[in-house]
């Protein structure tokens, strides 16, 4: 049998993976499970364990699983999705005024048709996106004024406001895409405890210890919700937007979102009806993950199969739309603060299996440097060719 090697780029380089010569076929339940997230909220420490143990055994096989009762009210879904596409329908010249290669220092802002290749296995990306990142005074659990933050801590905040000056003109845009973000974050911090717990980790592993660089302290006995002892605030919201395909990128296959694992912890997707998303199974089978009414999608990161010493694993997806409807999907990106950095948990570690690797922050962006370097170079490339000729990928 001849596998495929496909090559990822992740937060500190190259990986490769093998892939088996078939077709993507639809999931099992047992490859995909829905996870009902209800006894979560439950007060009764035997209740929120069950969730912990079939997240556990989810992360542990193809690291993807639904959860539905996630507590996510509809309304604020839709109102959301439709500013995606009020956004994302308008004309190029008004999407590229907050154009992200040109404007944004930390990737936030638009990503226009084909800008960019996540997988350079693959084609580039039809994908268009529009990404913001975390600003304090957008916290609904703990809103702060950029000026109340630690100076040490300031520089790792990611939040640009350049995304909502251009986008202004669109009425309620910012309200109802930070309404449906902070309802992700708020469903990320509860769903953070779960992923501890299920690591034999107490429920609050993640909200209380501050490790600095250079300077380690722990605090404990501090409100999670006071800066900056909760590390868990980075998180970014991408909202995607699939177009149909043109006739040329069907017959040269182009992906919506080429193959790649997420760099933080873990993710939360939610994904319109259209379908499209598919997962490569441990085995190297691409699956199909089909919309499911009422539920979200979650993926375990690169960050996170690192801190636990590669028990859970960061999953490999990729995105093809082939149908005949745009698409939208709206993944929310969550991790630690960019200035903690964290070791793999003990629970992970023996001494037959110790830790394989050193300490290190969430917020090394490598793959988005190595994406944004390697585009340069193409534009570079393809202004100093002549006009009838087509460089790759472009
Ligand atoms: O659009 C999707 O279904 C997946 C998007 C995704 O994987 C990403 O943005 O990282
Ligand atoms: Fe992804």
């Amino acid at each position: 049998m001849s596998v495929t090697k496909l090559e990822l780029r992740t937060a500190l380089g190259p990986v490769y993976r093998d892939v088996l010569p078939y077709q993507p076929r639809d999931c099992t339940p047992e490859e995909i499970p829905v996870i009902d997230l209800k006894p979560m909220f439950s007060s009764e420490l035997s209740e929120r364990k069950k969730i912990s143990s079939a997240i556990k055994a989810a992360a542990i096989n193809n690291g993807f699983f639904y959860v539905k009762n996630h507590g996510i009210s509809p309304e604020i879904i839709v109102r959301c999705k439709s500013q995606v596409l009020n956004f994302m329908r308008q004309p190029l010249e008004t999407k590229d005024r907050i154009r992200s290669h040109k404007y944004s220092k930390y990737f936030n802002g638009y990503l226009g048709r084909r800008r960019a290749q996540i997988s350079p296995s693959e084609t580039a990306d039809v994908r268009e996106s529009f990404t913001f990142r975390y600003s304090p005074e957008l916290d609904p659990d703990h809103p702060q004024d950029i000026s109340e933050i630690p100076a040490d801590v300031r520089p790792w905040i990611r939040g640009e406001d350049f995304v909502w000056e251009g986008t202004k003109h669109l009425p309620n845009f910012k309200k109802d895409l930070v309404a449906y973000w902070s309802e992700c974050l708020r469903l990320a911090r509860r769903l953070v405890r779960m992923f501890a717990l299920s690591l034999d980790l107490g429920e609050d592993y993640w909200d209380e210890k501050v490790t600095y660089p250079g300077a380690e302290y722990v605090s404990r006995n501090v409100s999670v919700n006071i800066w900056p002892a909760n590390k868990r605030i980075w998180h970014s919201g991408v909202f995607n937007y699939y177009p149909t395909r043109t006739q040329e990128e069907i017959r040269q296959e182009f992906v919506g979102l080429g193959s790649h694992t997420d760099l933080q912890l873990f993710t939360l997707l939610w994904q319109d009806s259209v379908g499209g998303l598919q997962v490569l199974t441990r085995e190297g089978q691409w699956i199909k993950a089909p919309p499911i009414e009422g539920t979200l999608v979650v993926n375990i990161g690169d960050y996170m199969m690192r801190l636990c010493n590669d028990i859970y694993k960061s999953t490999v997806h990729r995105v093809t739309n082939e149908s005949t409807q745009e698409r939208v999907s709206m993944p929310f990106f969550f991790g630690l603060n960019f200035n903690c950095v964290e070791g793999v948990v003990p629970s992970c570690t023996s001494e037959s299996n110790p830790a394989k690797y050193e300490p290190i922050s969430c917020g090394c962006q490598m793959r988005f440097k190595m994406e944004a370097e390697e585009f340069v170079k193409k534009e570079a490339k393809r202004s100093m060719a002549p006009s009838a000729v087509v460089v790759a990928g472009q």
